[in-house]
C-alpha cells in the first residue's frame, strides 16, 4: 500500500472537517477525492503531506508515518496544493529551479520525469508565473511538485479555473505518470474526471459516502433515473418538487434527474400532471446513472 489512512479525525473548533476518514491507495494507483468545496479534501492533503496534525487516527504514505517520519514524507512526496503555490515573480525556469534546489537535486538530473509536460511551457521559461495561463500555471506547478521524482504525488484541485483543453490535456498527463509509477491522489469537484481515476472516494461534510472504481459506483445506483425537460426549467423543477410520488430533483445540464418513489412508475402519469401545471414541451426518457447521480443520491439529507 502506498496510502494507508486509518480513522483520522480533524476539527477547527465547531467544524468537523474530517471526520473518521479511512481508506488504502495501491502503489502505482490513481486516486480520486470527489467532494464539493468544503468537503475536507484540503485538510486531508495538509495531514498527509505532513502540514497539519490530525486529532486522531494515524496515517501513512510511502511506508512513512505522517506524523512521526516528517522528513522521509517531504522527501519522498509531491504535493501541489489548490493555489499553485509558483513564486509569481520568479520566471518559470527560475520556479523549476528553486524546487530542484530545496530537494538537492537539478533540473538536468529529473529532466526526463518532466519533458512531457515541461516542453509545453518551456518556450515561455523567461515569463514571470505571475504572468502566465491558468493551464501554463498548472503545468509548471505539476512540473515543480515532480522535479524530485516523488513515489506518491498528492494534487488538490489541480484543474479548478482551468479550461476545458488543458483539463483533458492534464489527466493525460496524469495517465502517463502513473505508467512511471507513481502513486496519485488527486482532488477535483468535477464528477466528469472522477471516472478518470481507478478508485475514487466520494466525500462529503468531512466524511466519505463511498468508496469504489467509477464503475462499481453507477452500478450500485439502486432506482431507475429519468431525465425530465420541459419548456421552463425553473417550473419544471418547482412543479417536480411537489410532486407527491418523487424521490428526488435536481437540474442535469439542460434536463432534471427525476427518481420516484414506486416501483411502478408511470411516465404517463407524470407527463399528465406537468401538463396540469402548464408545462409543455415535455420529455420523459429513462438514462444511465452517472458519477454525480451517486453522489447526489448519496448526500441527500
Ligand atoms: N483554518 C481553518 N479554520 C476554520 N475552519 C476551517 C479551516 N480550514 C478549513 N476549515 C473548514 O473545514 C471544512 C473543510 O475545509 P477544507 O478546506 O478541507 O475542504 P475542501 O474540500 O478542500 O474545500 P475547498 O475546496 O473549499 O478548500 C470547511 O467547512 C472549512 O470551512
Amino acid at each position: 500500500m502506498s496510502i494507508q489512512v486509518h480513522e483520522i479525525y480533524k476539527s477547527y473548533g465547531q467544524v468537523n472537517a474530517l471526520d473518521n476518514i479511512s481508506f488504502e491507495v495501491k502503489s502505482g494507483e490513481l486516486f480520486g477525492l470527489i467532494g464539493p468545496d468544503g468537503a475536507g479534501k484540503t485538510t486531508l492533503f495538509r495531514i498527509l503531506t505532513t502540514l497539519l496534525l490530525p486529532d486522531r487516527g494515524n496515517a501513512r504514505v510511502a511506508g512513512y508515518d505522517v506524523v512521526r517520519d516528517l522528513n522521509a514524507i517531504r522527501r519522498h512526496v509531491g504535493y501541489m496544493p489548490g493555489r499553485f503555490s509558483l513564486y509569481q515573480d520568479l520566471t518559470v525556469e527560475e520556479n523549476l529551479e528553486f524546487f530542484a534546489t530545496i530537494f538537492g537535486t537539478t533540473i538536468a538530473e529529473n529532466y526526463d520525469l518532466i519533458k512531457d509536460i515541461y516542453v509545453q511551457i518551456e518556450p515561455f521559461k523567461d515569463r514571470r508565473a505571475g504572468k502566465l495561463s491558468g493551464g501554463m500555471k498548472q503545468k509548471l506547478a505539476l512540473s515543480c511538485a515532480l522535479i524530485h521524482r516523488p513515489k506518491v504525488l498528492f494534487l488538490d484541485e489541480p484543474t479548478t479555473g482551468v479550461d476545458p483543453v488543458s483539463r483533458k490535456e492534464f489527466w493525460e498527463m496524469l495517465k502517463r505518470l502513473q505508467e512511471k509509477d507513481i502513486t496519485i491522489l488527486v482532488s477535483t469537484p468535477y464528477m466528469d474526471e472522477a471516472a478518470l481515476c481507478d478508485q475514487i472516494a466520494l466525500m462529503q461534510d468531512g466524511k466519505i459516502l463511498e468508496i469504489d472504481t467509477p464503475e462499481a459506483i453507477v452500478r450500485h445506483y439502486p432506482k431507475p433515473i429519468y431525465k425530465v425537460g420541459a419548456h421552463d426549467m425553473y417550473l419544471l423543477i418547482e412543479t417536480l418538487k411537489a410532486y407527491p410520488h418523487r424521490h428526488s430533483v435536481y437540474p442535469f445540464g439542460e434536463y432534471v434527474h427525476y427518481t420516484d418513489t414506486r416501483m411502478d412508475f408511470d411516465s404517463g402519469e407524470l407527463q399528465t400532471f406537468l401538463e396540469a401545471h402548464n408545462l409543455s414541451e415535455i420529455h420523459i426518457e429513462e438514462t444511465a446513472p452517472t458519477i454525480e447521480d451517486t453522489f447526489m443520491e448519496l448526500a441527500k439529507p
